[in-house]
């Protein structure tokens, strides 16, 4: 394992090249992997580990949009498809990608087929951190181990398939057979993981329920509308507002803060913008930080735990969720981003001609 230097402080990190593909899969070549519940982390996972040759099953719902999906991906039924049951019964690790709610759920059938050498795997520490509410107490003769892409299994898959790697947060919770530690490593270089970086399940749950619910989802979300609605009511257009909110945002300016951090993107800009975002960027910060510090509380006490739970465990929910999303999608924020969507899409077509014709006459 490599000890790197963030910052000034060091780190465990472990690399594909010291622990190659081939490693992972000798590990594991006596396992069938169990992949339970195939939603969006689901098949991101046991693709990646399909077509890195390791033995995998899926165990999920008959009967429901994800059980077609999976078997629109090539997963047959009696074969490698199952009941989460049946698949827990055959499975010797256990990788628990149902939603956490769903996990309770489903925890006392699982229990049962967790006979003693096997593994436990889950991509998030919310079951065993929030265990006092999940009821997810794992016996003793169980490994029970993490692995957490840090990013949505949608970008899992499409960044495997392009040849790269997303990175992963490993945890090792409970080693029974003295093999807990290098399965996780294993499974987390089979699923298609860049770098691993070590944690336990307890950070990991904070630092993800606090990002997603911050900068990566949440915050995101509102200072858009929060900026839109500044600009449309001082008398902006719609495509103006949005191009100055969201899609300069994700088209130019983003991609440039991940290929070389902040300040290069600054430094691409105008001086003039320089000298403003380096004014304001303080104030934000300030007037963030008390609902930062507000949201790690409410995720440490086990609030945010007990919401999920609460309102993932309510009949229907799903139909709920979807019609808050349906609210955003038919926003006029939204509504601009989908016609200026169809323009880029568009824009590049007329490109992509143009490539075309030029490439013809040579
Ligand atoms: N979505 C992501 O990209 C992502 C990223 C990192 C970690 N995670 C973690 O991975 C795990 C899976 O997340 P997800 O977003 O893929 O899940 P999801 O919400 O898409 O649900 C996965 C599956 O669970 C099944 N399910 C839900 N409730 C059930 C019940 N009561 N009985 C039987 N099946 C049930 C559904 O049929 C679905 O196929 C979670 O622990 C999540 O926090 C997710
Ligand atoms: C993709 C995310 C936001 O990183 C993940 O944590 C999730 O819960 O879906
Ligand atoms: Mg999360
Ligand atoms: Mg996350």
């Amino acid at each position: 394992m490599a000890t790197i230097n963030f910052g000034g402080v060091e780190e465990h990190v472990v690399t594909r090249d010291e622990f190659p593909l081939e490693k992972a899969r000798a590990i594991l070549k006596e396992d069938t992997i169990a992949v339970l519940g195939y939603g969006v982390q689901g098949p991101g996972q046991a693709l990646n580990l399909r077509d890195n040759g390791f033995r995998v099953i899926i165990g999920q719902r008959r009967d429901s949009a994800s059980w077609q999906k999976a078997e629109a991906d090539g997963w047959v039924e009696g074969e490698t498809l199952f009941s989460i049951e049946e698949a827990a019964a055959r499975g010797t690790i256990l990788a628990n990608l149902l939603s956490d709610a769903g996990q309770i759920a489903v925890w006392p059938t699982l229990k049962k087929h967790l006979t003693a050498g096997k593994t436990l795997y889950f991509s998030h520490g919310f079951g065993i951190t929030f265990n006092d509410q999940t009821g997810i107490i794992p016996p003793p003769d169980v490994d029970v181990i993490l692995v957490a892409p840090k990013g949505s299994g949608t970008s899992l898959r499409r960044l495997f398939v392009a040849g790269g790697g997303l990175n992963s947060s490993f945890a090792v919770y409970q080693d029974a057979t003295g093999q807990a530690y290098e399965k996780a490593i294993a499974l987390g270089i089979g699923v298609g993981s860049g770098y691993l970086f070590e944690t336990d399940f307890k950070r990991e749950v904070y630092s993800d329920l606090t990002g997603e619910r911050g900068v990566l989802m949440g915050a995101l979300a509102g200072i858009i509308e929060a900026q839109y609605q500044v600009l449309r009511q001082r008398g902006h257009s719609p495509s103006e507002a949005f191009n100055e909110t969201v899609e300069e945002l994700t088209q130019s300016l983003v991609p440039l803060v991940g290929e070389n951090g902040m300040d290069w993107m600054f430094s691409n800009c105008s001086v003039t913008a320089q000298r403003g975002a380096l004014d304001w960027k303080g104030r934000f910060r300030d007037a963030t930080l008390p609902v930062l510090n507000e949201l790690y509380d409410s995720v440490a006490s086990g609030q945010e735990a007990a919401r999920t739970i609460q309102r993932g465990s309510t009949p229907g929910y799903r139909r709920e969720l979807e019609a808050e999303l349906q609210e955003v999608r038919d926003s006029e924020l939204w509504q601009t981003g989908a016609t200026v969507r169809e323009l880029r899409s568009k824009a590049t077509k007329k490109v992509e001609e143009g490539y075309a014709l030029f490439a013809e006459g040579n």
